[in-house]
């Protein structure tokens, strides 16, 4: 299970033809600086726009941390807003002040009310799977839909409590239009494409507006429910609501609220980066446990140690070292969101190179994380124990490990992730084993996420009581 030696190949050279690299270096000479002085990064295009890939992950931080405004996301706005906006598109003011309504509702004491919607959703995974067994007690299933089944079914029963159902459809939705959106990728260069009225223009346009109108109908029920005096802070939906109606944050500071529009983009967003990120890590978690069952064991000991075959508690969850340092491994070996990208709007100086306004930076995860100098022997190998004294110590540079990204725009959704996933898997490691059918292939590739290109089928095998 070997990922990564040929990308650092194709990452440790300039990917435009030498001669190309000539007269595009003439023209800008930043490059060279670039290829001599970052190490060997590769320099290429983004569309028409010159692309750096940097792979530092002491200048990866420095860009990340997005000083003065200088370096900032890439914008595709009209693509965007057929996705989501919200508080990952945003910068300045705007994202400060959405990040701030927004944070509360990731906390710790938020996290741990939302952890019997976790439960409920594993539970039906766990009993659907039962169900399915056959008289031998086993069944093979592709786990990709399954766990995103669940994840979705998080995301709708965190956002929108006893309303989830409704949540349903959104989340069926938006994996349809990310596949349209990936159909719709290399064409967006082409000034003015999205307005074109082909076939998978006019769906995502179809889509995003159903999406949309399921959110207006749940945001205005849930208004009058406010209005009437009830209380729904228990749910991410209820909570934006709330503090938006009282200009307030859950800390008591004075905010101008969201507009129902921008409220809209929130949701939508929340289904966009919470829902396949944490499904692609679950099903790269069974995938690698599979392929190593000692870990399998040592994972399942941890749990019926820690919890029996009963509830799974809070404090429990976050008291398991095993399975959290196999979290952790699975996500160094295949970080869902597999690189980073920023522009920079003004110049700005990277490890000793000025950059103008306009160069793309693009700073490949997969490949720090696949970086023998960084992790030492055996990179490409799965060891959970290299985090078991923690993230800071699992490799020479205690800032190289970045699946949840880096800086200020460093994943709201991090700790909810890893409780939903720390949750799903104890379950399952409660109730089966499991193993990789002779299908499957290991073949990990990106669509926007870093997924198995030939799905995940696993036999399940119920462990008798
Ligand atoms: C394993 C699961 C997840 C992974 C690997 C992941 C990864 C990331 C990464 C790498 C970024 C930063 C992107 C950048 O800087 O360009 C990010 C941002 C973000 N994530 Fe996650 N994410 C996960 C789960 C979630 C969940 C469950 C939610 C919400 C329910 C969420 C919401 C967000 C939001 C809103 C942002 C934008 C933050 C900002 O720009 O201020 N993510 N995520």
């Amino acid at each position: 299970m070997e990922l990564g030696r040929q990308n650092k190949e194709a990452w440790a050279k300039p990917s435009l033809p030498p001669r190309c690299h000539d007269i595009a270096a003439r023209v800008m000479p930043f490059l060279h600086g670039a290829v001599r002085e970052h190490g060997s990064p590769c320099v290429s295009w983004f569309g028409p726009v010159p692309k750096v890939t940097i792979t530092d992950p002491r200048l990866v931080r420095e860009v990340m941390a997005g000083k003065f405004g200088h370096v900032q996301k890439v914008k595709f706005p009209v693509l965007a807003k057929l996705l989501a906006l919200g508080v990952g598109t945003y910068e300045g003011e705007k994202w400060v002040k959405h990040r701030r309504i927004l944070n509360p509702a990731f906390h710790a004491e938020k996290l741990k009310l939302m952890l019997p919607a976790f439960s409920s959703c594993c539970q039906e995974l766990v009993g659907r799977w039962t169900q399915s067994l056959g008289s031998d007690g086993s069944w093979e299933v592709d786990v990709c839909s399954e766990l995103q089944t669940l994840t979705g079914d998080v995301i709708s029963r965190t956002a929108f409590g006893s309303s989830y159902l409704e949540g349903r459809r959104i989340f069926q939705l938006q994996s349809e239009q990310i596949v349209r959106f990936m159909a719709a990728l290399h064409k967006f260069f082409i000034p003015g494409y999205m307005s074109f009225p082909t076939k998978n223009n006019r769906r995502m346009r179809q889509i995003n507006s159903e999406i949309e109108s399921i959110l207006r109908n749940l945001i205005a029920k849930r208004m009058q429910a406010i209005e009437e005096g009830e209380s729904t802070k228990d749910d991410l939906l209820g909570l934006l609501l709330e503090s938006n109606m009282a200009d307030k944050d859950a800390n008591g500071q004075s905010v101008k609220g969201m507009s129902t529009e921008e409220v809209i983009e929130e949701c939508k967003l929340f289904y966009f980066a919470g829902m396949e990120t944490t499904s692609v890590l679950l099903t790269w978690t069974m995938v690698v446990l599979s392929m190593h069952p000692e870990w399998q064991d040592r994972a399942r000991e941890e749990v019926l140690r820690m919890f029996g075959k009963h509830k799974i508690d809070y404090e429990g969850l976050n008291r398991l070292k095993t399975v959290t340092m196999i979290l952790y491994e699975v996500l160094r070996l295949y970080p869902p969101a597999s690189a980073f990208t920023r522009q920079t709007y003004k110049e700005i100086e990277i490890g000793g190179i000025k950059y103008p306004a306009g160069v793309i930076f693009e700073m490949p995860v997969l490949y720090i994380h696949h970086d023998e100098d960084i992790w030492g022997d055996g990179v490409h190998q799965f060891r959970p124990d290299r985090f078991a004294e923690g993230i800071s110590k699992a490799s020479k540079d205690p800032g190289a490990f970045l699946p949840f990204g880096w800086g200020p725009r460093t994943c709201i959704g991090q700790n909810f992730a890893l409780l939903e996933a720390k949750m799903a898997l104890c379950m399952i490691l409660q109730r089966f084993e499991f193993d990789l059918t002779p299908e499957y292939t290991h073949a990990p590739h990106t669509v926007m996420m870093l997924r198995p290109m030939h799905g995940a089928k696993i036999k399940l095998q119920a462990i008798s009581s």
